[in-house]
């Protein structure tokens, strides 16, 4: 990275400073640790918290900055690629400038300046799908998609760490609230029903259907409402968003132009004593067997990217990856990061199946690519 023109704007002693962060050990955190440590807010506590996250943050930061340096194809030097690089450089050089965190007050400070971190890399997921983008126009029309393996890995790795990344981050600043919700420790919520977050989430979807297509299916949830387990709530409701999204679509599709009532879908949920698994069915018409090992991809998307057409539109506020293909590897990764799961069947000709895995315990490592 040293040598490259397009770090502009960066000390050589700091691109240094990055390599030697990025070769140290990082440490993950389970679910039940951040639970049960974050159910005693106290000052003491907080300074403890702040104390790591001024450590852990920028070995994290760190590699993913050497990563997005040395990606192959070219990849790295798409303007895309090298903005994402440098919020990553921008945010490695705050950390490491923040002085050791003695006390209440730098502990208030660092708090603001991560949460500042956070808002800067807001649309990374979009950028970095404008960057695969440009990278497909160069590529095109001989490309082997098999051939860009290595970069879906990548960016499988990459948004794992970055949800890693947020989580810590949010979680260390939700538990400022001198008010938080019952329940709720920062973004985890103790006692979460996930029958009322997959009937919140289902009404999103629907509500999109209905946007989009005038109509949408009806949708069915079997299970105890009053069961409930700890785990947070918006990674559930994004993951359910998602799969119930996928359905109504194909449901839709199918039966937009029949006489027949489209068919509900049918939500499931499941309370094991590993696994909390939620089933989202649909008679949407599956997916070929020959197209399933693309769904869990960030190279085939169709969709138009946005981003394209005005790279300064604010995708703050915009719906989440609405359109880019990364619904389902997306679902995926927040599936395993608290140790769970995501898998599709489908019968083609009939409709597909997605088992949501959640792990109860939670008290699963971090995934730390
Ligand atoms: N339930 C389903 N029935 C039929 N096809 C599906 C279903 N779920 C997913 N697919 C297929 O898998 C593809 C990938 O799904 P994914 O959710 O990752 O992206 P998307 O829906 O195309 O875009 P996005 O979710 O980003 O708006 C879909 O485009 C669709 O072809």
């Amino acid at each position: 990275m040293a040598a490259r023109k397009a770090a502009v704007g960066f000390s050589k002693g700091l691109i240094e400073e990055v390599h030697r962060w990025g070769a140290m050990k990082q440490t993950g955190v389970s679910l039940r640790y951040m639970m049960e440590f974050g159910s005693r807010p106290t000052p003491r506590n907080l300074l403890i918290s702040a104390q790591f996250l001024h450590k852990e943050l920028p070995i994290r930061i760190a590699r993913r900055a050497i990563e997005l340096d040395s990606l192959p194809y070219g990849l790295s030097q798409k303007p895309a690629v090298l903005k994402v690089r440098d919020w990553y450089l921008d945010s490695f050089r705050d950390l490491r400038s923040f002085p050791d965190i003695k006390d209440k007050k730098d502990e208030l400070e660092f708090t603001q300046m991560i949460k500042m971190i956070k808002v800067r890399h807001n649309n990374v997921v979009p950028m970095m799908a404008l960057g695969v983008q440009q990278l497909k126009k160069d590529l095109n029309p001989k490309i082997d998609y098999e051939d860009l393996d290595e970069i879906h890995q990548f960016l499988d790795r990459f948004y794992m760490s970055r949800i890693g990344i947020r989580m810590l981050i949010g979680q260390h600043v939700a538990l400022h609230d001198p008010n938080p919700p019952p329940d709720c420790v920062g973004y985890i919520h103790t006692k979460m029903s996930p029958v009322e977050v997959a009937r919140s989430a289902s009404e999103d979807a629907r509500s999109i259907c209905l946007r989009e297509y005038g109509s949408s299916p009806d949708i069915n949830i079997y299970g105890d409402p009053k069961f409930t387990f700890p785990y947070v709530p918006t990674h559930l409701h994004l993951m359910v968003f998602e799969l119930v999204k996928n359905s109504l679509r194909a449901v839709q599709e199918r039966f937009m132009d029949s006489d027949k009532v489209a068919p509900p879908v049918r939500i499931i949920v499941a309370d094991g004593l590993e696994d909390v698994t939620i089933k989202v069915s649909d008679e949407g018409g599956g997916i070929p067997r020959s197209g399933l090992p693309r769904i869990f991809t960030y190279l085939y998307s169709t969709a138009k990217n946005p981003l394209d057409e005005q790279p300064d539109i604010d995708l703050g506020t915009a719906t989440t990856m609405a359109g880019y293909g990364y619904g389902l590897p997306i679902s995926r990764l927040y599936a395993r990061y608290f140790g769970g799961d995501l898998q599709i069947i489908s019968m083609e000709g009939y409709g597909t199946d997605a088992y949501l895995h959640l792990s109860r315990l939670g008290d699963s490592q971090e995934p730390l690519p």
